[in-house]
C-alpha cells in the first residue's frame, strides 16, 4: 500500500496538505526516472531523444483538449477565465504559434519529419494510453481531482531546469534554439499551478477530498512514470519497438 494512501486519515490542515502534495511530486515525479536521468548524463542517443519528442508530443496535443474539458466543467467563472489562458498557452491564437507548435520545432530540430510527429501515428502504445488515461480522468472524476492533477506542474520548473542545461551541455545537435519551447514554460507552470494549488487548497477541506487530491496527484505522476518507461523499454540498446512504433534512423 502507497505510504500516502491514508495521509489524510485524520483530515489535514491547508498546510500540511500541501507538504504531503510537495512529497508526492518529490517522490513520484518524472525527474526520478532512468530514462531522465540518462537524459541529464548525456547517456541517450539520438534515436532515444527523437522517439522521447515525438512520443511526449502526444502528451503537448492533449492537454489544451483536456483543459477545455476542465473549462467546460467549471461552473465558477472564474476558474473558466484563469484556465481559458492555458489552452491559448498550448494553442495560440491560430493554433499553430503557441505551445504546441513550439513542441513541434522542437521534434524538427532533433531531425524528425513535423508530419509524422503531428500525425501522432507512430507514437508507443502505452504513450497513446497513457495520455487518453488522463484525458478520461479529466473528464470522469470530479473538477477538484481534475484540477489537482494538474499539480505536476509545481514540479516542471525543477525538472526543465534539470534537463534544458544538461541538453545544452551534453548532446552537441542541441541548441537553444531547438529547446525555446521550454522558456514560456518556466513562468506559465508557476502561474498555473499557484492558482491551481490554492484552488486545490480551498476546496479539499474534508479527509474524503484531500485523500482523492493527494490520488490524483499520483495518478498524474504515474501517468509521466508510464510514458518514460515505455520510452527506456523500447528505445534502450536499439531496443523493443513494438509493432508500428516510430524506427529511428539515427542511432
Ligand atoms: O517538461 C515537463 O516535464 C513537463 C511536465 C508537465 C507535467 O508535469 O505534467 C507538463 C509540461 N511539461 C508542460 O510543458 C505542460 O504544458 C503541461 C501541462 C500540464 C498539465 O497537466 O496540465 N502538465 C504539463
Amino acid at each position: 500500500m502507497s505510504k500516502f494512501a491514508d495521509a489524510a486519515r485524520n483530515g489535514l490542515t491547508p498546510a500540511a496538505l500541501e507538504a504531503t502534495l510537495r512529497q508526492v511530486g518529490e517522490e513520484r515525479y518524472h525527474n526520478k526516472h532512468p530514462f531522465h536521468h540518462r537524459m541529464m548524463a548525456g547517456a541517450l542517443t539520438k534515436a532515444e531523444l527523437q522517439a522521447w519528442a515525438l512520443n511526449r508530443y502526444c502528451y503537448q496535443a492533449m492537454i489544451p483538449r483536456k483543459d477545455a474539458m476542465i473549462v467546460s466543467r467549471a461552473e465558477d467563472p472564474e476558474l473558466r477565465a484563469e484556465w481559458r489562458r492555458r489552452i491559448e498557452d498550448h494553442d495560440g491564437v491560430t493554433g499553430w504559434d503557441g505551445g504546441i507548435a513550439r513542441w513541434l520545432k522542437l521534434a524538427s530540430g532533433l531531425g524528425l519529419n513535423e508530419e509524422l510527429v503531428k500525425s501522432e501515428r507512430r507514437a508507443l502504445p502505452a504513450t497513446r494510453f497513457a495520455v487518453g488515461a488522463y484525458l478520461s480522468f479529466c473528464t470522469n472524476r470530479s473538477l477538484l481531482e481534475a484540477v489537482a492533477s494538474s499539480l505536476t506542474e509545481l514540479f516542471a520548473p525543477v525538472i526543465i531546469g534539470e534537463r534544458v542545461p544538461a541538453m545544452l551541455a551534453k548532446y552537441s545537435y542541441v541548441s537553444e534554439d531547438i529547446l525555446a519551447y521550454f522558456t514560456p514554460r518556466l513562468k506559465q507552470a508557476p502561474r498555473d499551478s499557484d492558482f491551481a494549488l490554492a484552488y486545490v487548497l480551498a476546496h479539499a477541506t474534508e479527509p474524503g477530498k484531500q485523500q482523492e487530491v493527494i490520488n490524483a496527484l499520483i495518478f498524474k505522476c504515474d501517468i509521466l512514470w508510464a510514458m518514460l518507461d515505455a520510452l527506456d523499454y523500447a528505445y534502450r540498446d536499439g531496443g523493443n519497438i513494438p509493432p508500428g512504433a516510430f524506427v529511428p534512423e539515427a542511432r
